[in-house]
């Protein structure tokens, strides 16, 4: 395979004690945690699609953390100047969601309740559905979402994973994700093992990992460039990150 690089990857389950530790010993809170995700996701928006290529972004939200790194990530595109919608119809009743919701709601920014036609209307779509707690099969109402996003001829930046994909295995070989390949991923603190099956481009963000917590959980902080809240991993021979 030409483009993996050798970044080490961290299994759901490392990723989950990941979060926790962050939010506990680590004195961060979610939210923050989660803006600096969002954040990341909206620079990788930024570099795929400049804003002279069109600002059209629909934002596919799934009902977890995936979908608040979304929701933080439209709020950030509508301040760049691109033009958010967002298809959220599971939505948390968490106060953080709602306040996620009222800030984007303040900002005009419209949520539709129709995919194909915010789909047949965008430039490019932002799949914030499922990140790295997805397991089993994919349930309503979101099927149909996945078979949108692997269908369209609209370039598509996947959250974390492809949503539908296993975590550890990979692309689903049967469902509505089976042949869903995004056109590029960003993977956030560290890419998940099903980056070996991702061809694309791979970005990665969520840069608030210090060097100690990277050691312990084996991974590796990528070389971030000055105020790039992102790094692209390159492909192999081009460079190490
Ligand atoms: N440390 C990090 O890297 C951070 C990660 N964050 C994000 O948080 C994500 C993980 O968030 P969560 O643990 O909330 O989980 P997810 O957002 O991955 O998904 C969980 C939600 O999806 C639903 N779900 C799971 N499987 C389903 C299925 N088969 N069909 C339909 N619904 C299903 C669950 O009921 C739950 O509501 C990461 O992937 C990342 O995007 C950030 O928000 C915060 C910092
Ligand atoms: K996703």
């Amino acid at each position: 395979m030409s483009f993996r690089m050798a970044l080490r990857t961290l299994s759901a389950k490392n990723a989950a004690a990941l979060d926790k530790e962050l939010m506990s010993d680590g004195a961060f809170s979610i939210d923050q945690l989660m803006e600096l995700a969002g954040l990341s996701v909206s620079q990788a928006v930024f570099k795929l699609q400049p804003l002279n290529k069109g600002k059209r972004i629909l934002v596919a939200c799934g009902p977890g953390n995936n979908g608040g790194d979304g929701l933080v990530a439209a709020r950030h595109l509508h301040h760049y100047g691109y033009t958010p919608t967002i298809y959220y119809p599971k939505r948390s009743k968490s106060e953080l969601y709602q306040r996620l919701s009222k800030q984007l709601q303040d900002l005009a920014i419209p949520f539709t309740s129709d995919f194909p036609s915010a789909l047949a209307a965008t430039d490019h779509v932002v799949d914030a559905i499922f990140g790295f707690s997805f397991s089993g099969e994919v349930r309503e109402p979101f099927p149909a979402v996945i078979e949108a996003l692997r269908d369209t001829k609209v370039p598509v930046l996947a959250v974390d994973a492809p949503s539908s994909w296993g975590i550890e295995t990979g692309p689903p070989g049967e469902g509505p994700g089976k042949g869903f390949m995004p056109d590029a991923l960003i993977s956030l603190t560290a890419p998940k093992p099903l980056v070996k099956w991702f061809k694309g481009r791979h970005f990665v963000g969520g840069r608030f990992l210090g060097e100690e917590v990277a050691e312990r959980y084996g991974l590796d902080v990528p070389r971030y460039e000055g105020v790039e809240q992102v790094a692209e991993v390159p492909v192999e021979g081009e460079g190490k990150l």
